[in-house]
């Protein structure tokens, strides 16, 4: 088998990008996703992304975590646009497939604004809250998320009971300003912290935002920084929601096996 692969980075949460326009990649080969993105024996990521026409639209964005399971990927997503304009498949605004449904986006030299799936409301998880941006996230406010132990408490509350059978990625934030706040997430998928995670994000923007009369959060990750802006609605819906940061290609190679 042989084929074509870029590296991208959104903000740290790194991804391998296939244009399989020709549908040629094998996506029912869940331990070749999973060799591909390990970082010891294949080429290394957070996820794979395939490229495929969809009607209707510019593209469709066919996300894979690193152990081969699906779904919506906000990071991705970017990476994906900035891909798609790279390979002309687009020029700088779109309109494509995700799992979660449709997407739009708008290209800005090297930033990428998504356009996200309205989120319906927030739902309160004990002390903590639960919003899904189109995956799964829980979200806790914790004094110092610095020093927070995210692998062994995010891992605590992706595998307990309240979240079975298909688990949730957990948010640790603490707030920088009025304005900003830091995140780090435990992912699933990944069943580790990753730099950064865009679905992630836009869900404790939300909560943050909605808490203080915000419609727009900067959200600084380990791997740098986005920005989350909404329109929220009286009955506790968010509707316009853009996730905002830089998607970048970092290399490009080519797999024979
Ligand atoms: N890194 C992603 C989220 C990927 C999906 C997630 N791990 C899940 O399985 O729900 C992002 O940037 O949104």
């Amino acid at each position: 088998m042989q084929f074509s692969f870029y590296k991208y980075q959104g903000t740290g949460n790194d991804f391998i990008m296939i244009d399989d326009r020709n549908e040629a990649f094998p996506e029912d080969n869940l331990p070749l996703v999973q060799m591909l993105c390990d970082r010891k024996f294949g080429i290394g990521a957070d996820g794979l992304i395939l490229i495929r026409y969809k009607d209707g639209f510019d593209f469709e964005m066919i996300y894979f975590n690193s152990d081969g399971s699906q779904s919506m990927c906000g990071n991705g997503a970017r990476c994906a646009v900035a891909f798609s304009k790279f390979i002309n498949i687009i020029d700088t605004e779109t309109k494509f497939l995700a799992i979660d449904g449709p997407h739009t986006a708008v290209v800005d030299g090297s930033l990428v604004e998504l356009g996200m799936s309205d989120v319906n409301s927030i739902s309160n998880a004990g002390q903590d809250y639960f919003v899904n941006t189109g995956s799964p996230h829980h979200v806790r406010f914790v004094d110092n998320v610095l020093s927070y132990p995210v692998v062994d408490q995010g891992a605590a509350v992706r595998y307990s009971d309240d979240y079975k059978p298909n688990g949730t990625n957990v948010n640790f934030v603490t707030p920088i300003s009025d304005e900003e706040i830091h995140v780090r997430t435990y992912e699933r998928g990944v069943e580790n912290e990753t730099l950064s995670c865009g679905t992630g994000v836009t869900a404790c923007a939300l909560v943050y935002g909605i808490k203080h009369q915000l419609n727009e959060v900067k959200i600084l990750t380990p791997g740098g920084k986005l920005k989350v802006r909404f329109s929220a609605a009286a009955d506790g819906s968010f509707r316009n929601i853009k996730l905002i940061g830089p998607a970048e290609q970092v290399f490009h190679g080519v797999w024979e096996k």
